[in-house]
């Protein structure tokens, strides 16, 4: 049952029933949560951090079940749409990785409260039920507490990583250090500057002379010996080696492609993972190292044989060489796609990843599929309170482009400031989508058609028109009513001016237009009768402040084939 929220009548949530579980996920310990009292008070300042300089404001969330059931939106939407109104409210979304820092129920509330729209897991890291309890927390955020946060599942896929470092959350190469990478698995003892590899074919691939880059090129070894299972290497670049951290080499310049690279993109590992993922009800499942369209259509028909409501969207990420040579088929297949900079920069030049992702955006939108644009956007914020100038230039970029979605990893999953983070993301968003509305920057894209029949071409006119419309009169509003969501896809791709308030009677089509670019969308049940629709939609909207009287409004609906032009009365 969705909640709606009001603000004034204070009700104690029931206790969460994962309250007594301590996750933690070796090396790191992490928070169960605190006990949750009816007047919670989100606090940007949590254990073990420093305190944030410039801390917002605390963010004070009292929620009641009046009007429950009736309409519901994201409670931090809501603020976020009454402090600023519609016109100024965020376009793109935000994505954060959930790790050690912030598994815990009142980092994720935090989150939440700070504008996450998707959680992601990251299933190279952590256990099923690590990742079962994070799910359970955030369920619970959404149903007692009025979030909307969507969940999404990352696949390990058979990629070469590294091991765990055995308890330490990170280990220091210096410059000419000798280190072992193994095939073994060492149990409870490590030796002294070695390495477990995940992939047996590891020593056997690996030639003495390669190069062998951690995490795409943040430390760098030259191999010097093979020893059996052990490859000696020599460091030649120094840096920090970090758990499961992954592992590319080069011979002469050139990427070597593992055997590895013929494995399935989904192992079997992958495919629990995924069963997990269906029974668990995630959102969105992206998978990693997609390089073919066939993958992301197997997956899809697997999905819609075992979910009932086969409402799992896929996301591909672009993260492989294979994946660039077949990107149209692959983004044509799939719900959506990820720019996974972090390893599509130690697949490719570093140098041709900016242009890849802003191709890649482009094909998305052409194609009316979300897009993520994913790793190292603020990954100086592991560590410090604020972000480089380079990181605000390279995040404003994303905004610029109009991608829809920018996300966290190791800043929202083991960094010390996870919610300054955000904030940073959420404040560039703002500052930069307003800038570039003023501007008038706005694009004026090739849309080209996409529509299969002749009714879906009708909506295709329908959203550019109302689009035109809106930008034009400059609407306060753009609403659409969708039992599907893809008209309400379509009204994000064109990128108007004013935000699209998406009404829809599904909470899980709610969440999974949580990734558009622009779109609120609420969960409210509707009838063909378009008046009786905006009536209700003005009068619930108008109480809780979201819009005002004299608005401009401007509407369409995938059941009638119209657009109304109306003034909130
Ligand atoms: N579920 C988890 N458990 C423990 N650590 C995690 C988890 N998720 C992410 N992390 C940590 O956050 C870092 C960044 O996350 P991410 O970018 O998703 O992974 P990776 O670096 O392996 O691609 C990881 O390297 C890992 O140290
Ligand atoms: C997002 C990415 O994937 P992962 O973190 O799973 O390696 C990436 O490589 O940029
Ligand atoms: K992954
Ligand atoms: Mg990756």
């Amino acid at each position: 049952m969705a909640h709606a929220l009001h603000f004034s009548i204070s009700l104690s949530p029931p206790p969460p029933p994962f309250l007594s579980k301590r996750l933690s996920s070796k090396p790191y310990a992490c928070s169960a949560g605190s006990p949750i009292s009816s007047v919670h008070s989100v606090s940007p300042v949590s254990e073990n951090r420093l305190p944030l300089s410039k801390a917002p404001a605390p963010v004070v969330l009292q929620p009641t079940t009046v009007d429950s059931g009736v309409m519901h939106l994201d409670v931090a939407m809501e603020v976020e749409l009454r402090e600023n109104g519609p016109r100024s409210s965020r376009r793109t979304k935000l994505v954060c990785t959930i790790g050690p820092a912030t598994c815990g129920l009142d980092e994720l509330e935090a989150l939440a409260a700070g504008g996450m729209n998707v959680a992601r897991l990251n299933m190279c890291h952590g256990t099923r039920e690590w990742h079962r309890t994070v799910i359970e927390r955030v369920r619970w955020l959404n149903q007692v507490k009025g979030f909307s946060v969507s969940i999404m599942m990352d696949t390990e896929g058979s990629e070469v990583h590294m091991g765990d470092l055995g308890g330490l959350t990170s280990a220091k190469a210096e410059d000419g250090d000798i280190w072992t990478f193994s095939v073994r698995a060492f149990n409870s003892h490590r030796p002294e500057c070695t390495i477990s590899v995940n992939y047996d074919g590891f020593a056997e691939d690996v030639k003495v002379g390669d190069e062998l880059l951690v995490d795409g090129g943040m430390v760098r070894f030259e191999v010097i010996d093979k020893i059996g299972p052990d490859v000696k290497c020599r460091c030649t670049d120094s840096g920090l080696l970090l758990p499961r951290a992954n592992l590319t080499f080069w011979r002469n310049g050139s990427l070597v492609q593992a055997r590895n690279a013929m494995l399935p993109t989904i192992s079997s590992k992958d495919w629990l993972d995924i069963d997990f993922g269906i029974a668990e009800g995630v959102d969105f499942i992206a998978v990693s190292f997609v390089k073919s369209a066939e993958v992301i259509k197997q997956l899809k028909s697997y999905i819609a044989g075992r979910s009932c409501e086969s409402d799992v969207a896929v996301i591909a990420k672009i993260e492989s060489f294979g994946s660039l040579k077949n990107l149209k088929e692959i983004i044509q297949a799939s719900d959506g796609a990820m720019v996974a900079r972090g390893d599509l920069g130690a697949q490719i030049p570093l140098e041709e990843v900016p242009s890849i992702q802003e191709k890649i955006i482009r094909l998305c939108r052409q194609l009316n599929k979300p897009v993520i644009v994913a790793s190292q956007l603020l990954k100086s914020m592991i560590e410090y309170p604020t972000p480089t100038r380079a990181e605000v230039a390279d995040v404003s970029e994303a905004v610029k482009q109009q991608a829809d979605g920018l996300m966290l990893s190791g800043e929202s999953a083991m960094g010390q400031y996870p919610e300054k983070a955000l904030a940073v993301l959420r404040s560039v968003s703002l500052r930069i989508e307003r800038w570039w509305r003023e501007e008038k920057h706005n694009d004026n894209m090739e849309l080209p058609d996409i529509a299969c029949t002749s009714l879906e071409s009708v909506s295709e006119e329908i959203c550019h028109a109302a689009t035109k419309m809106a930008n034009k009169l400059e609407a306060d509003a753009l609403f659409v009513y969708t039992k599907t969501g893809h008209m309400a896809s379509l009204l994000s791709r064109c990128r108007p001016d004013c935000p699209v308030f998406a009404f829809t009677p599904s909470p899980s089509s709610q969440r999974r237009l949580n990734l558009h670019w622009g779109l609120i969308p609420f969960c409210l049940s509707f009838t063909n009768d378009m008046e009786s629709n905006l009536d209700r939609s003005f009068s619930l909207l108008k109480a809780r402040g979201m819009i005002k009287s004299g608005d401009l409004i401007i509407s369409v609906s995938d059941m009638l084939q119209s657009v109304q032009v109306v003034n909130v009365p």
